[in-house]
């Protein structure tokens, strides 16, 4: 990820990206701002009519019925719809917050989808999510909580000083001058509760983080007899968490609430302190009243716009982090270079793959793969091993474009690999990997991965990859659920599924990254067989640390230290003494 922005920079990032997110609700922002002025011009009304009720008809005896009806009435419905604006403009904004959550959520993703491979080795799993999830929901903060809270307060708190300036300047300056206590007040309330509110979140993450790993590593956990231990220290987590979110509520209950309805009652005092010195007429009770009932709007208002400065900052900080990540580089589009891919398609002569003077580093100055040159042709079946750390890996992953290759370059079908657009590429290039990603649905749609295909199409795929007969045995069928990661599968049920996916999209190459790694014999035995009926129709590139997975090949290529250090069939590589092929085949049979 990027670094750090400077506050400005991430405060200017959040709102391109608020702007961005909000724009087909853009209206209704411009809405909730007149609804709100509104509500706030008629929350100031309401004091007024109360002074003209006092100061014009009950102190002065003027009975005049009709009309201190209509201002009692006139008292009663702007009050009451001024919350109704309020509330209806709660749920506008909410409405537009929520849809702006979902679309940058959705734009989050389909953004991380098409991020190069490059990324995803510095990036850390937990961080992206949160990313898709947390971040995403700050911005709703940022919206209601912030934007509508400041701007309600702000609105209320300059037309009420607006209002008491017009019934008695005077007493306005005195108001707004013991004013800055308030936020003195807030400030160090923020100021004592911020280390406990901040360990108190990061606690819940912590919280958060017990609870995922423990599921994940349950069945380690179960057999290391670590469940006691384990709950004393989710216990402990969480006392700690209570006693943080405690100590962040004892700060507002002892510091902040008390304080402010002290200075509340200085307020009141010192505005009736200043009546008193006047010789006061009938006139000013009416101005008294309107300031009273002003003095608690002024308050308000301020304590609200305060507390929302440390979320203003945390929503900033968080939408900036979404805009990074939004910022990030997409992988190379490889737009269709038609009439390349359709020669090369019709070119049966040229190599499936051909590698020329291919020379690889994922950090500079560090080469992993040198001068790599290789033909392979149409329907053989080649098998790459070496040592581990050796570059098969990062072979493979320059054959699936996952990393661009900078330096030589990477043929297929006689066609650049950058010059085969994206479609193409992925339906002629197949991939078994290592450990066989299952999705928690049925066999079908594991197969399919969202593809369209017919059911004959798919359990042609799963008979080639002989999965067919323990599919169709499932209790029902292709349709069987299976679990979380295929949970309901055994190892290589998961992988012989893994290579029907593969095989169902009619791939032209096949690659497969150690998928006989983690199986029994038996089914290794199968793959084998399901290998072998794929000769000559389709290019099998494959990498085994089991040799046998291999030994059949057509062509077997060693590699050393990112070199190719041999090459040829089983048998001949056997013949070589010393070879590095023989050794690691007669370590392997020794520890067999
Ligand atoms: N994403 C990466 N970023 C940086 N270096 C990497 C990355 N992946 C692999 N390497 C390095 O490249 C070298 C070759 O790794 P690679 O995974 O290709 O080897 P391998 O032969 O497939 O090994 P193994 O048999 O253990 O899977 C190693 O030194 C490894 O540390």
């Amino acid at each position: 990820m990027k670094p750090e922005q400077s506050t400005t920079g991430q405060m200017r990032q959040a709102i391109a990206l608020l702007r961005r997110a909000a724009l087909p609700d853009q209206h209704h922002l411009g809405w909730a701002v007149l609804w709100l002025m509104a509500a706030a011009l008629l929350e100031v009304m309401g004091p007024i009519m109360g002074k003209a009720l006092i100061d014009e008809h009950l102190l002065p005896h003027h009975l005049d019925w009709p009309r201190m009806a209509g201002l009692l009435a006139g008292l009663v419905l702007t009050g009451w719809i001024a919350s109704g604006l309020r509330y209806l403009q709660l749920v506008r904004l909410s409405g537009l917050a929520m849809r702006s959550v979902m679309r940058l959520r959705e734009m989050v993703y389909t953004h991380v989808l098409l991020l190069p491979m490059a990324f995803f080795d510095r990036a850390i799993t937990g961080q992206l999510v949160s990313r898709v999830t947390n971040d995403t929901e700050a911005v709703k903060s940022l919206y209601i909580q912030v934007l509508f809270v400041m701007l309600d307060s702000t609105i209320v708190l300059v037309g009420t000083v607006c209002a008491m300036a017009w019934l008695d300047w005077r007493l306005m300056l005195i108001v707004l001058a013991l004013l800055p206590a308030v936020l003195l007040i807030v400030w160090l309330y923020q100021r004592w509760s911020a280390p406990a509110v901040t360990r108190a979140r990061a606690l819940r993450s912590e919280i958060n983080g017990q609870m995922a790993e423990s599921i994940g590593g349950m069945s380690v956990l179960q057999a290391s007899n670590a469940e006691a231990r384990f709950g004393q220290r989710f216990a402990a987590t969480n006392q700690d968490h209570y006693t943080a979110r405690l100590s962040e509520l004892r700060a507002n209950a002892w510091l902040l609430r008390p304080a402010l309805d002290l200075f509340n009652i200085i307020l009141l005092a010192a505005v009736i302190f200043m009546f008193g010195h006047r010789e006061m007429t009938a006139a000013e009770v009416g101005v008294l009243y309107a300031f009273i009932s002003y003095l608690a709007r002024v308050i308000e208002p301020l304590i609200q716009i305060t507390m929302q400065f440390s979320q203003l900052q945390q929503s900033v900080v968080a939408t900036a982090r979404v805009a990074t990540l939004l910022d990030e580089g997409a992988a190379q589009e490889h737009r269709s270079r038609a009439a390349a891919t359709r020669a090369a398609a019709n070119d049966d002569d040229s190599p499936a793959v051909a590698i020329r003077h291919l020379n690889f580093a994922y950090n500079e100055g560090q080469p992993v793969l040198h001068d790599l040159s290789l033909d392979i042709a149409q329907g053989d079946f080649v098998g790459i091993v070496g040592h581990t750390g050796s570059g098969k890996s990062t072979l493979l992953s320059l054959l699936l474009r996952f990393y661009p290759a900078k330096h030589g370059s990477i043929l297929m079908h006689g066609v650049p690999l950058d010059d085969i657009d994206n479609d193409r590429f992925r339906a002629e290039v197949g991939l078994v990997p290592q450990d066989p990603f299952l999705l928690a649905a049925s066999a079908r749609e594991n197969i399919d991965m969202g593809r369209g295909l017919t059911q004959p199409q798919i359990e042609a795929a799963a008979r080639a990859a002989h999965a067919h007969d323990f599919i169709a045995a499932l209790d029902q069928g292709y349709d069987t659920p299976l679990g979380e990661g295929g949970s309901r599968l055994s190892v290589g049920q998961k992988q012989l599924i893994a290579i029907a996916r593969a095989l169902a999209g009619a791939p032209r190459i096949l690659l497969l990254d150690e998928a006989t790694s983690h199986i029994d014999s038996q089914t290794e035995q199968i793959v084998q067989v399901a290998l072998d009926e794929l000769r000559g129709k389709v290019t099998v590139i494959a990498i085994a640390h089991r040799l046998s997975t291999i030994r059949d090949a057509n062509r077997i290529i060693v590699l050393n230290h990112g070199r190719i250090a041999e090459t040829g069939a089983h048998e001949q590589l056997m013949q070589i003494d010393g070879g590095l092929y023989q050794r690691l085949y007669l370590l392997q049979q020794l520890a067999a």
